[in-house]
């Protein structure tokens, strides 16, 4: 574990949550160790005749307190300890979630969202077992360890005795030296296989409607089936090591046991020691071997969530690709949109998505944005959004390169609707309303009825509060898209953007929510990509993107006289039509 910040930072953050659970440990663990010399004692008396009904009933006593205080110290012990776990792994996993949410389109693409995911719930239940389980269990192993030889120091036991029993546990540090590392890199192999897991499953149920339709479920399942073979030979793997060691462990703690009885038996023949401290010390010994098999588990415990550790560490201080200028301005009024020699490349990408695209636009005007399928048209839009950086001074709202725009203000102002706009599994009327939650419900109507999708809506039984997704209905291909155009008009954003957003809307349905729009956005900046030419047709401007650059500008009737892309494309839709 190289960087311990999140833990460290937790743990002085509540150093006197810890040192009051580990105290009630050690309390414990002194109640614990003071049982075999109680007994030792008693064994003494009952020997040498003295013991009498009343001792018999306060040995029993003693017991009874030590019992009941061991109980209630690690009791409460525990359960600090425990609550102080639980406390990390809800603060960890919110700041997991806010640090992904400031994460770029970019990293969720490299990334992938299974080993997110799997650091968000694997990785956080290891690193809060550690601190939990671990604290308790390291404290009880050192005190219980440290107050056993106490007390049998205190019993009379002498030292030599004492070391010459416990010499074969100092083997314990060399085997943690040795399986240490190799169970830490064993469980990081888990760890790992389990994410791909995840992500496999994820993915596969995702698109389970695409498996159906092509009647690949054995195929699926065979996928799957090869990422929960990896995880089990890489859990055996692990598994193989840990009981290597574990057994190891005991193992020291039975030699000790031994000597102590060949050695401890030979000084008691000779009367050096007493019975009742031949019976104590073999009693120690046995109490002892527990505490060592607790600082193998801790040591186990702690190569696992090493590895979880350090990944969480790490997506913590993953800094965001995009970020605000250190000074950023927030965007102001309804601006004109200027794009300037604009060229562009994904990361990693040697191919330029757009090149050198010039463009005004005034605000106010709609314009069209047509071309074939990867021409660069949901590039540009990215761009505009920042979802990528784009180069510096390409790209300017209102006078100014939106790089210096705060993201806030820049993405609060551009209403976005992608082809695929996505659902969340909440009411209808939450859905339309994301922007903006408090907005009255005549006003998610009235959108809707903008977006055409009022009269669905309102034909399901619950009308704007029918839950959507897994324990909701499920709509149309047609009706989740108009339902997304409804949520963007919400928006009410100075500039609105519709990504081939009417891809699986009728043309009659398309023709009338495009009426709607140029009735109540005439004012407002609107650009409309989408491959079909009836959707731009009306706009004040259309540009035809081809292989990332614009071929052709102008209005729908300029365009048809330059015969180029657009009129051939145009011709070709027309007579797709009629016929
Ligand atoms: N995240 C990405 N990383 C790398 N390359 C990308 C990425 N997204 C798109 N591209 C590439 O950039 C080019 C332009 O893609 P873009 O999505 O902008 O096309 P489009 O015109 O919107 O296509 P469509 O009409 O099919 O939506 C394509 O060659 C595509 O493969």
């Amino acid at each position: 574990m190289k960087d311990r910040s999140i833990l460290t930072d937790y743990v002085q953050k509540h150093w006197r949550y810890y040192l009051l659970a580990v105290s009630l440990i050690i309390l414990s663990n002194i109640g614990q160790a003071a049982i075999p010399r109680v007994l030792g004692q008693f064994t003494d008396a009952l020997l040498n005749g003295g013991i009498q009904y009343q001792m018999i009933i306060e040995y029993s006593l003693i017991l009874a307190v030590i019992g009941i205080m061991y109980n209630l110290f690690f009791g409460a012990g525990q359960f600090t300890v425990m609550r102080l776990g639980r406390k990390f792994e809800f603060e960890m996993r919110q700041s997991l979630f806010s640090k992904f949410s400031t994460l770029s389109e970019y990293y969720f693409s490299k990334q992938g969202t299974g080993k997110l995911l799997s650091s968000m719930t694997n990785d956080v239940n290891s690193v809060r077992e550690s601190i939990s389980n671990g604290v308790t269990m390291t404290t009880n192993a050192i005190f219980l360890f440290l107050s056993c030889i106490v007390m049998m120091l205190l019993s009379h036991i002498p030292l030599y005795l004492i070391l010459v029993s416990v010499i074969p546990m100092v083997g314990i540090p060399f085997l943690v030296i040795y399986f240490g590392p190799r169970i830490r890199k064993r469980s990081q192999n888990v760890q790992e296989s389990l994410a791909v897991m995840t992500e496999s499953a994820e993915e596969q149920l995702s698109g389970i409607r695409v498996t159906k339709t092509f009647a690949i479920e054995p195929t699926a399942r065979q996928r799957f089936g090869t990422t929960v073979n990896h995880i089990r030979d890489n859990q055996l793997h692990l598994v193989r090591m840990s009981s290597l060691f574990q057994a190891a462990v005991p193992f020291l703690g039975a030699l000790s046991l031994v000597i102590s009885l060949l050695y401890g038996g030979y000084l008691t023949i000779q009367g050096t020691i007493t019975i009742g401290n031949f019976i104590a010390l073999t009693l120690y010994l046995r109490i002892m071997s527990g505490p060592l098999q607790q600082i193998g588990n801790v040591i186990n415990m702690m190569q696992r969530s090493g590895a979880s550790l350090d990944r969480v560490n790490r997506l913590l201080a993953e800094k965001p690709d995009i970020e605000d200028h250190p000074n950023a301005q927030p965007l102001a009024s309804t601006p004109d949109l200027e794009i300037k020699h604009l060229s562009f490349a994904y990361p990693g990408s040697d191919r330029y998505a757009l090149s050198d695209i010039n463009l005004h636009i005034q605000a106010g005007q709609t314009v069209g944005i047509v071309g074939k399928t990867g021409s660069g048209k949901s590039t540009l839009v990215k761009l505009l959004l920042r979802l990528y950086d784009p180069p510096a001074n390409t790209v300017w709202l209102g006078g100014t390169d939106i790089r210096q725009i705060s993201l806030q203000s820049l993405r609060s102002r551009i209403a976005y609707v992608p082809q695929d706009g996505f659902l969340f599994s909440t009411t209808i009327r939450d859905n339309i309303a994301f922007s903006d939650r408090n907005t009255p419900l005549e006003k998610v109507e009235d959108h809707a009825r903008q977006a055409m999708i009022y009269d669905p809506i309102s034909n399901f039984p619950e009308g704007f509060d029918t839950k959507l997704g897994e324990r909701g209905i499920t709509l149309s291909g047609g009706q989740r898209q108009r339902t997304s155009l409804a949520r963007g008009l919400v928006k009410k954003g100075p500039i609105l953007i519709l990504d081939d957003s009417m891809s699986a809307v009728d043309a009659v349905t398309e023709t009338g929510i495009l009426n709607n729009l140029i009735r109540e956005r005439n004012n407002y900046t609107n650009l409309i990509i989408s491959h079909r030419i009836s959707a731009v047709k009306h706009a004040d401007l259309i540009i035809v993107l081809d292989e990332g650059t614009i071929v052709e500008r102008g209005t729908h009737q300029q365009l048809l006289q330059q015969q180029g892309i657009y009129s051939s494309l145009y011709q070709l839709q027309e007579e797709g039509l009629r016929a």
